[in-house]
């Protein structure tokens, strides 16, 4: 039988860009189509916070934050933690592999399956504790910092994540924090990202476009020349050009949801280069366990039918792992706003 290790493909060390991983139409343009849109920066200490960053949420979904309170040095210690994974010998990140149906795990990103060739990255997701994992990498106490770094990274991103969630509520006008305070579970998903330099960067995707299953997804980078993209129209893609200090925040399908469809989920996908090693650190942030998910009461009446079906997070997980874009409309029982004609029936 062959092993694991004798047919994982090393990145770190290609140069050339294999057919596996061709994609036959140039992926990278060199110039993206940034179009008239640019990516909004939101200054959490703004005055008006409240109103700009609802309506970031409302026309892309997707914006810079800065002010945003998490201390530099989380970030440099995360970014540090992570190079020292990534950089490790194949077959010792490899005994952290995710294993199929598991979200935790070391390998090609969950949704790659979803996509004709192979994506040019790494990545290391991490969904309840990271001691497992990171004690089967590291068996000789090396996982400590590791674990330690990440707990603390996700408690200081579900603090931003938390306090932005709430101003976007009051921008829904679901003022009161009894009616959303059950959304904020203790933790979410962290997504570790590698994206080494590419031999031919124009034919090869760092990550297919896709959306997250989250409420709220915060994102830092490494870098001055970014590599996320935003999707802002059929074939359209503005580059979220990394400005210092800030961190990237996309709306996720369950915030769609929450929100009625109102605030819509970015569709975002990652290009590569030929000399810049990015790293991106993704705090993928769902609900609780036991919390069902739906359109807010407040946000549904009459002439606004619930579009959506309620899900726990998990389930929504499962369902997305099976057929990742379609997810959505999977749980779909109506159409449009205000259409009465187009309710699905999805006993069928
Ligand atoms: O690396 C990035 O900028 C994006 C990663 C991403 O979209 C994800 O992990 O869900
Ligand atoms: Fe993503």
């Amino acid at each position: 039988m062959v092993s694991v290790e004798e047919t994982h493909f090393d990145l770190n060390s290609a140069n050339a860009l294999p057919d596996t991983y061709t994609w036959l139409t140039p992926q990278n343009q060199s110039q993206p189509s940034q179009g008239p849109v640019s990516i909004p920066v939101i200054d959490l200490d703004d005055i008006d916070v409240i109103d700009k960053i609802g309506r970031a949420c409302e026309v892309l979904g997707l914006f810079l934050v800065i002010n945003h309170g998490v201390p530099e040095e989380i970030l440099r210690r995360i970014e540090s933690e992570a190079r020292r994974f990534f950089s490790l010998p194949a077959d010792q990140k490899l005994r952290a592999k995710r294993i199929p149906g598991d979200f935790t795990g070391y390998g090609p990103l969950p949704i790659s399956k979803f996509f004709e060739k192979k994506f040019w990255s790494e990545g290391f997701t991490i969904l309840g504790s990271p001691i497992k994992p990171a004690s089967a990498v590291w068996p000789d106490g090396g996982h400590t910092q590791f674990c330690d770094t990440v707990n603390e990274y996700q408690q200081a991103i579900l603090k931003l994540q938390a306090r932005m969630l709430g101003l976007v509520m009051r921008y829904l006008g679901i003022e009161d924090e009894n009616d959303w305070l059950h959304y904020i579970g203790e933790k979410g998903a962290l997504q570790l990202n590698s994206y080494p330099p590419c031999p031919d960067p124009d034919r090869a995707l760092g990550l297919g476009a896709h959306g997250d299953s989250t409420l709220l997804t915060v994102l830092h980078q490494t870098g001055e020349k970014g590599g996320l993209q935003c999707k802002i129209g059929e074939d359209q893609w503005a580059l979220v050009t990394p400005k210092p200090g800030s961190l990237v925040v996309n709306v996720g399908d369950l915030l769609h949801i929450i929100s009625n469809g109102r605030l819509p989920t970015a569709v975002h996908r990652v290009i590569v280069d030929a000399d810049h090693h990015r790293y991106s650190f993704v705090n993928l942030w769902g609900t609780p366990p036991d919390v069902k998910v739906m359109p807010h009461p407040k946000l549904v009446g009459p002439g606004k039918p619930p579009l959506y079906r309620a899900v726990t997070w998990m389930e929504y997980l499962g369902i997305k792992t099976k057929i990742l874009n379609e997810a959505l409309d999977s749980i779909r029982v109506h159409e449009n706003l205000g259409d009465d004609e187009s309710i699905q029936n999805h006993n069928n």
